[in-house]
């Protein structure tokens, strides 16, 4: 043998012992899951085996302690993993998103959830909440703003009268990729994606297929799957590259997107109330007394946050259907409202607002 052949065997006979050594302590790990879970049985603690807040500090030790040469978001995904087959010990979870098989919200599950999950694809963002509500899935995940197209203001509106709340945020960068049954993009007649992709990608098919047909699609699986359903015709869907392997489709232009740093938000929607975890957000909503027309009623409203100096990162408003010109806001602020100086603060707003609702305190996305 040569020495280069020598030096290679020695390494991978280091690895193959250490790949031994992890698996035992995977293993190790999920027989220690498996006693929380019956731990959580014995006290009566079974509604949820998933804790958000749990995983979220297990995710933000693995970064915070990691000395490379992999980076800290990738031994979180890792973990991620890991942890996401010891819940599926534990129980099963399902996660109920924007179907078909494919689209961003499906990758915004397995990056949240881990692979381990059952994901139920539904048709439209009002039938993830209705799932969830009656029971068939245990969470669900539903798109809340893009960076460059903003907020997803139906999802807003289904937040008023649903029992459901935030139990997580994810986000998810979003490349869009011109898919077809063929090599490249010359000749593409009709170009079909969600009305959101068609928007962020505006610049690049206006420059490069200005004369194809624009479709709407009610999400970009969806489009795909219509694509992949009619060959030889010309046509593309805008898609991320799942939904390119799932189709058989080919990507006959990468990365379309006008903006490089395109990101969409994603919230988990569910009944667990999750414990403060030293980085959370809390998300609310409430309308102003007497109206908002009144001069200086949002001021008001919105002083307490000044006051006790806590960051307001979002506010938008929605038309209230209680009578013209009437808005209900949507407001996201740093901390936990079990917390201070947050909970004074809310207190405060509280007693000041028509309509006002907290629609969940949740630890801040952990993977980037
Ligand atoms: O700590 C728990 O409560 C567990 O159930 C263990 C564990 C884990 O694998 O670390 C698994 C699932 C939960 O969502 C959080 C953490």
């Amino acid at each position: 043998m040569t020495d280069h052949q020598d030096r290679l065997a020695a390494a991978r006979k280091s690895i193959d012992e250490l790949d031994q050594s992890i698996q035992r302590q995977i293993s190790d790990r999920a027989r220690l899951a498996q006693e929380i879970a019956i731990i959580k049985q014995k006290s009566g603690d079974v509604g949820d085996m998933y804790r958000p807040s749990r995983e979220a500090e297990v995710l933000r030790r693995v970064m915070d302690r990691n000395e490379g040469p992999l980076t800290g978001e990738t031994m979180a995904r890792l973990m991620r993993e890991i942890m996401s087959a010891c819940l599926s010990l534990e129980s099963p979870l399902t996660v109920a998103y924007l179907g078909p098989e494919g689209t961003y919200t499906q990758g915004a599950v397995h990056k949240h959830f881990g692979h381990a999950v059952r994901s139920r694809p539904m048709v439209a963002i009002d039938e993830i909440f209705r799932d969830v509500e009656a029971g068939n899935s245990h969470y669900g995940v539903v798109p809340i703003e893009n960076s460059s197209e903003g907020v997803v203001s139906h999802t807003l509106d289904l937040f008023v009268s649903s029992p459901l709340r935030i139990c997580g945020e994810v986000t998810l960068p979003i490349h869009h990729h011109l898919l077809s049954d063929q090599e490249l993009p010359d000749g593409i007649t009709k170009v079909i994606a969600h009305p959101q992709s068609l928007a962020q990608c505006r610049t690049w098919l206006q420059t490069r297929l200005p004369a194809a047909e624009l479709e709407t699609a009610s999400s970009n699986g969806k489009a795909a799957r219509l694509v992949s359903d009619h060959p030889g015709q010309g046509w593309a869907a805008i898609a991320g590259r799942p939904a390119a392997e799932l189709y058989k489709l080919k990507i006959a232009a990468a990365n379309i997107e006008d903006e490089s740093d395109n990101t969409t938000r994603f919230l988990v929607i569910g009944r667990q109330q999750t414990d403060p975890t030293g980085d959370d957000m809390t998300s609310f909503v409430c309308s102003a007394h007497g109206g908002d027309q009144r001069p200086g009623a949002l001021f008001e409203l919105l002083k307490p946050f000044s006051d006790a100096g806590v960051n307001m990162t979002r506010i938008e408003s929605r038309p209230s259907r209680r009578g013209n010109w009437n808005y209900n806001f949507y407001i996201d602020v740093a901390g936990h409202a079990d917390e201070a100086p947050l909970n004074k603060v809310l207190k405060a707003v509280e007693s000041r607002s028509d309509l006002f609702k907290i629609l969940g305190s949740y630890p801040r996305a952990p993977l980037g």
